[in-house]
């Protein structure tokens, strides 16, 4: 049988980093090129990515997405970090059993195993060599054994390439790149011109000040993202502010706020006037959500780290809040491609734990309809959006179906967002038509949305109506089931109109 084939296709970037190597005490690190410095980084950065990533999925907790750990602002060389980390991940398996094969990854080294990981990784399959570096040198020492395991792991498994050995690991289909205009700072004809200039650049026609850029465009680091005019948000994850549409002046809550572009997009349709609160439960989340607000220049916004359940809906600071925006944790199966979850242990089919993933999608839903519960005891509030990014009924038509008669006994109503948009919630209770879902592969994402409005306060709310133009609603109500169905009394021609009406 012939050795096992490298895959050269999948050598990551790892030049470009500009940092120099610690200095170990006593002896001076050779010295080396710029390439080699890159590379010692970069498995590094990886590795504390990897770490995360992995003990948050053995937890079966988000402890955030790959992306959102590599786009981290702690992460310098981000794009040899993503490449490293998804190519670890891809080989993990094999990783595994050809250093347990070998016996090298002993109690000493497994303090340290994801650098280990990322190191063989990067020296079976990617950069061959590497000198610096006390796991560089382990791997290095050990690569003739590493590789032997590798053969027999080939023979054993009646396989003639590496490919062959990592299987069928879902390739993602490439996808556009959407950026939201931060209209706090920027205006979207300005970054178009900016943009234009080397990008092919498209307005998107549902979701105002959205720009559509080819797939692989990496905006990462562009001026533009660094200062907080553009943010990288999907376009379904953007329709969530639009859908609760908070007027200028109001008091306003993000129950579940971090990382934050939900409550910087609800500052820029406020325009910046009114005020926001954005609760967070998460100690280390609340850091990434104030860097996000810091980005994105809104002044309005008081972030605090606490449970959104023990925020008590009667305290009178609270009695003026008129409109909530709900994103819970959910079970992300709605972006688990775009979270690149195909890649982590437990999604191989040999550790798929059914029952362990329903469990969790139970707990889940029990917390949605509690939060949900919560936000809609809230006096004031008028409109009130719950959203999340999974696709499963229990977590989204289910919980909004199980708090129906409270909501109703509160005097709401659901209403109808992107009236326009084609698909609505699964029609599993009279009233889901209300409901707005967008799917994982023809819309990118699978978000889904459902608006509660107030019956008795929607005098001066402003709808969409329901052959896709948005108008201003006036109070009047038809019966229409069981459910009651709201009418436009006024329509503007276009959408881009939709909030900024309110700031007249
Ligand atoms: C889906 S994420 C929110 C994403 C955010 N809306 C955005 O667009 O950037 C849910 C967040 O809710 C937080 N969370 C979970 N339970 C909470 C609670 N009881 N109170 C406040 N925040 C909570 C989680 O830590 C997580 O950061």
């Amino acid at each position: 049988m012939p050795p096992p084939q490298k895959n050269r296709s999948h050598v990551p970037a790892t030049a470009g980093h500009s940092r120099t190597p610690p200095r170990q005490p006593g002896r001076r690190m050779a010295s080396r090129d710029a390439g080699e410095r890159a590379a010692f980084f970069a498995r590094r950065e990886a590795a504390t990515v990897l770490r995360r990533v992995l003990r948050g999925d053995a937890s079966r907790r988000a402890g955030g997405s790959i992306k959102s750990l590599v786009y981290s602002p702690s992460v310098r060389n981000k794009r040899a970090t993503f490449a490293l980390v998804c190519q670890t991940l891809k080989y993990l398996p094999i990783l595994k059993e050809v250093l347990a094969a070998s016996g090298i990854l002993t109690s000493k080294w497994k303090k340290q195993e994801e650098l280990v990981y990322v190191t063989a990784y990067d020296i079976l399959f990617g950069q061959e060599t590497a000198v610096s570096g006390s796991v560089e040198q382990l791997i290095m020492l050990h690569k003739d054994t590493l590789m032997t395991a590798l053969k027999k792991i080939c023979v054993r498994k009646k396989v003639s390439s590496i490919q062959e050995l990592l299987g069928n690991k879902t390739t993602v289909k490439p996808k556009p790149r959407f950026l939201r205009v931060n209209t706090l700072k920027a205006t979207t004809e300005s970054v178009i011109e900016e943009l234009s200039k080397i990008h092919m650049i498209d307005k998107d026609d549902v979701v105002p000040d959205m720009l559509v850029l080819p797939p692989g465009t990496d905006l990462h680091n562009h001026p533009l993202v660094k200062d907080g005019k553009v943010f990288l948000q999907g376009k379904a994850s953007s329709m969530v502010a639009i859908a609760l549409c908070p007027k200028p002046g109001w008091k306003v809550i993000d129950a579940c706020a971090a990382p934050g572009n939900k409550t910087v997009h609800l500052a820029a349709l406020m325009n910046g006037e009114g005020s926001i609160v954005a609760c967070e439960l998460n100690k280390e989340r609340v850091k990434t959500l104030q860097h996000t607000i810091r980005r994105s220049g809104a002044d309005n916004i008081e972030t605090v780290n606490g449970d959104f359940l023990d925020i008590d809906s009667n305290d009178p600071s609270y009695a003026e809040v008129r409109a909530i925006l709900l994103d819970p944790s959910c079970s992300g199966s709605g972006i688990s491609t775009e979270r690149l979850d195909h890649l982590l242990p437990s999604h191989s089919s040999d550790d798929q734990d059914d029952a362990g993933s329903s469990a969790r999608i139970r707990k889940l839903s029990a917390f949605q309809r509690k939060v949900l519960s919560h936000a809609l005891s809230f006096p004031s509030v008028e409109r009130l959006v719950y959203s999340t990014c999974s696709i499963h009924q229990a977590e989204n038509e289910d919980v909004v179906n199980s708090v129906l008669p409270l909501a109703s006994s509160l005097g709401f109503e659901l209403a109808t967002p992107f009236p326009q948009w084609h698909r609505r919630g699964l029609p599993v209770f009279d009233g889901a038509e209300h409901l707005l879902r967008t799917d994982p592969e023809d819309d990118l994402e699978g978000f889904f949305i459902a608006l509660f409005v107030r019956k008795t306060a929607t005098e001066d709310a402003l709808e969409p109506s329901k052959d896709g133009a948005w108008g201003v609603k006036r109070k009047r109500v038809c019966r229409r089931g069981n459910g009651l169905r709201a009418f436009s009394s006024l329509r503007l021609s276009r959408m881009d109109v939709l909030c900024s009406i309110w700031r007249l």
